[in-house]
């Protein structure tokens, strides 16, 4: 197996005169549960739709398991659960699992017969007449089939009510303990993705803010809480809040030596993230953030 699951260099996508995403450098490690997250427009889908070559580069390079993507070249080797867990309204399940045994050269029903019968999902049953949570089921066991090296889901529980959204993952990191494939899934929510996820791809109107394997994230940042006055002296500053001759800085970097005149806090992944996107915001996010 490939080590490294997705590389892009110098990664851009322009729609007309308007950059979706741009810059984009990274390289994914195999075997990983990838979250990708990012304000609305922040350029995840597109990112998404690059890797599975539905959407060509507008410059830069992009390869998947190991190869450039280009039609056909790896995509058997990678399945793509679109938002709205896109399927033929008017197949039954059975009809699904059926059409995805002909369209792909690497496939095997069981794995979606044995995921669908535990989740007790009649075959019978057209998919327009499925519940919402049902559906990404349905969609997640027929992604499975194909046996994929890549299994990519953009916003995979968005639409789904809570506990829906548990037993979706459940069987999402069910399958990915058995087939250890590499998994990349977007959100919004930031605390859902924690639990699921190693590695984080932070990204925010088109740019990579952040890249790298969750603990190593959390090891690096830590809040500093202490006197405006010695800020200036403070390396690593990503974010500053200030409060009076007070003042909270996110730091990446080497913590403070003893005897500083800064309390050294330890910060969640759902702070380090909100912190990266309001560093990088227009004054109205910040305030909305804040
Ligand atoms: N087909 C398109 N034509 C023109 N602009 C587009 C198109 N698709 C996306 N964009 C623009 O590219 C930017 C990135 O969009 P993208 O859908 O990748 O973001 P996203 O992070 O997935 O957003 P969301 O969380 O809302 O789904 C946005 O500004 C969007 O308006």
């Amino acid at each position: 197996m490939n080590e490294i699951a997705i590389r892009t260099s110098g990664l851009g996508k322009r729609y007309r005169k308007k950059w979706a995403l741009r810059g984009c450098d990274i390289e994914v490690p195999a075997g990983r549960v990838v979250g990708l997250v990012g304000p609305n427009g922040a350029g995840k889908s597109t990112l998404m739709n690059l890797a599975v070559g539905l959407l060509a580069p507008t410059e830069g390079t992009l390869e998947v398991l190991g190869r450039e993507v280009r039609a056909n070249t790896v995509l058997h080797r990678v399945a793509y659960i679109d938002q709205e867990h896109t399927m033929y309204r008017n197949f039954t399940v059975r009809e699904m699992v059926k059409t995805g045994r002909k369209l792909n050269a690497r496939w095997d029903d069981r794995i979606a017969f044995d995921r669908l019968a535990e989740l007790n999902i009649p075959l019978d049953s057209r998919i327009g007449a499925l519940s919402g949570g049902q559906r990404a089921q349905v969609a997640l066991a027929v992604a499975l089939a194909k046996e994929p090296e890549l299994l990519i889901l953009d916003e995979p529980v968005a639409s789904l009510d809570p506990l829906a959204r548990r037993e979706l993952m459940s069987v999402l990191m069910e399958a990915k303990a058995d087939s250890g494939c590499t998994v990349v899934l977007s959100s919004h929510v930031v605390s859902e993705l924690e639990r699921l996820c190693d590695y984080l791809i932070v990204l925010d109107r088109g740019q990579v803010k952040l890249a790298d394997d969750i603990d190593d994230l959390l090891e690096q940042h830590h809040l500093l809480v202490g006197p405006a006055a010695a800020a200036a002296d403070v390396a690593g500053v990503v974010h500053r809040e200030d409060r009076g001759d007070r003042v909270s800085l996110l730091v990446r970097g080497d913590r403070p030596a003893p005897g500083s005149p800064w309390d050294v806090l330890h910060v969640d992944l759902e702070t380090l993230v909100m912190h990266y996107l309001t560093a990088a915001a227009p004054t109205r996010l910040r305030e909305v953030a804040a």
